[in-house]
């Protein structure tokens, strides 16, 4: 069963169209890139597969069944986790708070069980703590289990949203800008935990990612956006020396990168 299948989706925001005919199928194990200058529809792509926004045509399939309309924790429910641009913990509560409620949404037991405190519920908190605990270790939070969240240092917050998102459970993990205010080093470290990720959970993995050369070096297949549409599909080798992507990348953060001025004449952004 394929797990996300995305069906040319379109994203309007009045007379914008953040995104048109958006296409994708992610099969178990796969983890794709999908990369694209400022402003060119990623998020938004994110948001109309996890119910942030209705799209407004097109289809969003979560094994087998059509998720349009639905909340963002009904899809959650479906699959579907992912990590947000802006790093969304809830900052008062430990780090290990963090991950057990996300591991409640699987919960067996209901508010009765709770309100009574039966040993099915006893069973089921202690189930819930293994495994919030296992998530932080896989994520290297073990030492961090006690802390407050807002006091870890930033990547680990990071680090500590995928340990979140990764115990609902999910077939699916969207990771929105998973390194980014990260150093270098912890950048690599953490492409190497996502692949890591992937092969132990058997995980599809969609992962937004502005640096390239990360983003190429992880991923098996890249998408790339552009001004909402998808102008390149392929092998990171392929889109690498794709003519549309090197123009479209031409745009901004390449020639910021490159400190190149930009070149004027008809192929150029305004
Ligand atoms: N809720 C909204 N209402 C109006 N316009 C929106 C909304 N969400 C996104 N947009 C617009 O859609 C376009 C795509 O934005 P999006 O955030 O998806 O880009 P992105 O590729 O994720 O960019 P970045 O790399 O800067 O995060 C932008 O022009 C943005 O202003």
């Amino acid at each position: 069963m394929i797990p996300l299948h995305v069906k040319s989706v379109t994203m309007r925001f009045g007379g914008l169209k953040a995104l048109s005919s958006f296409s994708l199928s992610l099969a178990p194990g796969e983890l794709v890139g999908l990369i694209g200058p400022n402003g060119a529809g990623k998020t938004t792509a994110f948001n109309a597969i996890t119910g942030v926004y209705r799209p407004s045509e097109g289809e969003v399939v979560v094994a087998g069944q059509v998720v349009n309309g639905l909340r963002p924790h009904q899809i959650c429910a479906r699959g579907i986790a992912r990590t947000f641009q802006n790093i969304r913990l809830f900052r008062e509560l430990s780090a290990l708070d963090n991950v057990r409620i996300a591991c409640h949404a699987g919960a067996r037991t209901g508010f009765f069980d709770a309100l009574l405190l039966t040993a099915r519920h006893r069973a089921e908190e202690a189930r819930i703590l293994e495994r919030a605990e296992r998530y932080l270790e896989v994520m290297g939070l073990s030492h961090r289990r006690d802390e407050i969240a807002r006091n870890l240092p930033y990547g680990e917050q990071r680090r500590l949203e995928i340990a979140r998102a990764l115990a609902t459970g999910p077939k699916v993990l969207c990771l929105d800008e998973p390194a980014a205010g990260m150093n270098a080093a912890e950048k690599l470290e953490l492409m190497a935990l996502i692949r890591d990720l992937r092969d132990r959970f058997g995980l599809a993995i969609l992962v937004i990612e502005h640096d390239m050369r990360l983003v190429m070096g992880v991923s098996e297949r890249v998408l790339v956006l552009d001004h909402g549409v998808t102008i390149a599909e392929g092998k990171p080798e392929a889109i690498r020396k794709d003519p549309k992507v090197i123009e479209a990348y031409l745009g901004d953060a390449y020639l910021e990168e490159k400190h190149i001025e930009r070149p004027a004449g008809p192929g150029a952004h305004p």
